[in-house]
C-alpha cells in the first residue's frame, strides 16, 4: 500500500502499576520497549506518532522522526484516563496533521511485535470493505492494541467517549470489525509485569 495510506500511533500514557516501573523504558537487549515499538512501526509507514502525559521523559528515547503528542487530561477524569481516550486524543492530532486513511495502534509493551507481519497486514488494507477496524482476535476478544483502524473512526469514537465509554471491547462491539489472520500468537505477547519482563530477557 502507498505509505500516506498509514500512520501509526503509539500509547505511551499508561502507569505501568504493574510493572513497577515505567515499561516505556524499560530496556530488552540495550532498547528500551517505547524505542523498540517506534522502530517497528516505522517499518510500516514514515507518520508515527507517540501519545503520552510525559513527553519530556521519552523524548531522548524516541526516534527523531516520530512526532510526541502531549496528552491532557479531560474536565473531570483522573488520569491516566485509559487507551480508548489516548486514542482519540491522538487521532485529533493526526487527522489535523497528516490526513492518512488508516492508522496502526500499538501499545508501548508488546515485545516481540514483528514489522514484517505488520506490514503483511498494512498489506491487506487496500482490500478491505466497510471495515471501521481490522484487528486480530485472541480468546479474550479482538486485539485492540495492535491493528487498524479507519481514522474516520473518530466520530464514532468521540461519540462512544461521550456515553461514558472506556473500554475498545464495549466500543468495538458497535463496530464493524474484520479479524486479522494470527499465525503468531506470541506477537500480542505484553510486558506487563517484572516476571514477564524476565521470560522476555530470558528468551531474547
Ligand atoms: N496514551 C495513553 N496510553 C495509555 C493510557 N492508559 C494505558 N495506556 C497504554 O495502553 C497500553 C496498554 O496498557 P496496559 O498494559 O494496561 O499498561 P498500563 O496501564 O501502563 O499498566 P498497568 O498500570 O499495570 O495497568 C500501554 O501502551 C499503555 O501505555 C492512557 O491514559 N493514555
Ligand atoms: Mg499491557
Amino acid at each position: 500500500m502507498t505509505i500516506s495510506l498509514l500512520a501509526a500511533i503509539v500509547l505511551a500514557g499508561g502507569q505501568s502499576k504493574r510493572m513497577g516501573q515505567d515499561k516505556a523504558l524499560v530496556a530488552i537487549q540495550g532498547v528500551p520497549l517505547l524505542q523498540r515499538v517506534c522502530n517497528i512501526a516505522m517499518q510500516c509507514t514514515s507518520i508515527v506518532y507517540v501519545i503520552t502525559f510525559r513527553p519530556e521523559r521519552y523524548r531522548a528515547i524516541v526516534p527523531s522522526a516520530c512526532h510526541l503528542i502531549q496528552e491532557y487530561a479531560l474536565p473531570g477524569e483522573n488520569t491516566p484516563h485509559g487507551p480508548l481516550i489516548g486514542f482519540a486524543q491522538a487521532l485529533e492530532t493526526l487527522q489535523l496533521e497528516a490526513k492518512t486513511e488508516w492508522v496502526l495502534l500499538l501499545a508501548c509493551d508488546l515485545p516481540y511485535l514483528s514489522g514484517e507481519r505488520l506490514q503483511q497486514w498494512a498489506n491487506a488494507l487496500e482490500h478491505v470493505g466497510d471495515s471501521v477496524a481490522l484487528l486480530p482476535r485472541s480468546t479474550k476478544g479482538w486485539e485492540p492494541l495492535c491493528g487498524f483502524y479507519r481514522t474516520s473512526c473518530l466520530a464514532s469514537l468521540r461519540a462512544a467517549i461521550e456515553r461514558g465509554d472506556r473500554s475498545f471491547q464495549s466500543w468495538l462491539a458497535q463496530e464493524f470489525v474484520q479479524e486479522l489472520p494470527l499465525h503468531d500468537a506470541q506477537m500480542l505477547f505484553n510486558c506487563n509485569t517484572p516476571h514477564d519482563l524476565e521470560q522476555v530477557r530470558r528468551e531474547r
